[in-house]
């Protein structure tokens, strides 16, 4: 029998007045597992978030964590959460120590403050005032308090926006080595390669509704991939065809586009079939394809064409634009 999710969401919708910002999302994260929520800004994630993270109600749908309401059971869940949010709102006044050692205070358990911060590289600002730290610092200093409790669940909203390339990666190693110790994560950013490096599986959010979600392969894989050539035949001469010399192929999308210079571009839903069909066409013909160059679509150009296809938001609530033009 599966284990029950530690993260456990069904139809959960959150409003602002007339507005819904999370439109009905399911969502498990398994134990030891991160997943990444995607979107572009506005997609409802940090709504989202807050529901799992018990900090507001949800207006519909059930949400769990560690099998209990994370709102209305806060205080039974409370201690196993590490929570990360876009700004977490420290005095600016503590040092970095003082800030640490003060919230080590609220804490049931709590690793040593010098530990936490020598994991997150802030040991040598420890004397340093809150308000002196750069943004790129106070993200760090908020990582490592929301990691001093060795919670059972880590949620981190955006948690290397800011960060230098070092320290992004100083972070995800830090994430990897809590996954690798069995925290579940539950991770929001921009940052497509922030996915790709750590998540088991994504889900991407768009107005609210969850639009696409598996491993990174899964929604990668539908996305078409993209077939580039120049035709040449036995003597080495380059071949221009049109579209219409070229075979039949059974995962093409659209019509294959051949430029001034010759080259021959498509996109296939059916890489391997439409390659084997493009080699046995030419080898008939005694053409040689050059250049060949086929490759999978990107996270990114998943990500933005699920961005830029139409939405469907028709079950009587106003999205932001819907909203805006009544
Ligand atoms: N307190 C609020 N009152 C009214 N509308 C809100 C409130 N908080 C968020 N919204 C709206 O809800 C929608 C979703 O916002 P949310 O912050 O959840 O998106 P997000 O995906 O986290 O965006 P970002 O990537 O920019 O952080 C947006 O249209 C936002 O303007």
């Amino acid at each position: 029998m599966t284990a029950e999710p530690i993260v456990h969401v069904r139809g959960a919708r959150r409003r602002y007045g007339t507005f819904e910002a999370v439109r009905g999302v399911d969502l498990d994260v398994h134990r030891g597992e991160l997943v990444a929520l995607l979107g572009t800004n506005g997609a409802g994630k940090t709504s989202f978030v807050e529901l799992v993270e018990g900090l507001a109600p949800a207006d519909g749908g059930t949400v769990r964590v560690l099998g209990r309401d994370p709102y209305r059971e806060r205080r039974q869940v409370v201690g196993s959460l590490g929570i990360m949010l876009q700004s977490a709102g420290f005095s600016g006044d503590l040092t970095v120590a003082e800030t640490a050692r003060t919230w080590a205070g609220t804490l049931t358990r709590a690793r040593p403050p010098a530990d936490v911060l020598g994991a997150v590289g802030l040991d040598h600002r420890a004397d340093v005032r809150v308000a002196s730290l750069s943004g790129g610092e106070k993200r760090r200093l908020d990582l490592a308090l929301a990691t001093m409790g060795d919670p059972e669940v880590l949620f981190l909203d955006e948690p290397t926006t800011g960060l230098d390339p070092e320290s992004r990666r100083a972070t995800w190693g830090l994430v990897q080595g809590m996954l690798d110790a069995g925290t579940t994560v539950l991770l929001t950013t921009h940052y497509l390669e922030e996915a790709e490096q750590l998540a088991d599986r994504i889900a991407i959010m768009k107005a609210g509704r969850v639009v696409r979600s598996g491993s990174v392969a899964d929604v990668v894989a539908t996305e078409p991939a993209v077939v580039e050539l120049v035709v040449r035949n036995d003597g080495g001469r380059q071949v221009t065809p049109t579209a219409a010399d070229l075979p039949a192929l059974a995962g093409v999308v659209g019509t294959p586009d051949v430029d001034r210079t010759g080259r021959v571009r498509l996109r296939t839903t059916r890489l391997q079939d439409d390659l084997f069909t493009l080699l046995q066409w030419a080898d008939a013909r005694h053409l040689r394809l050059d250049d060949l160059d086929a490759r999978s679509a990107s996270l990114e150009q998943a990500f933005l064409a699920l961005d830029a296809a139409p939405g469907d938001t028709d079950d009587g609530t106003r999205t932001r634009a819907e909203e805006a033009a009544a």
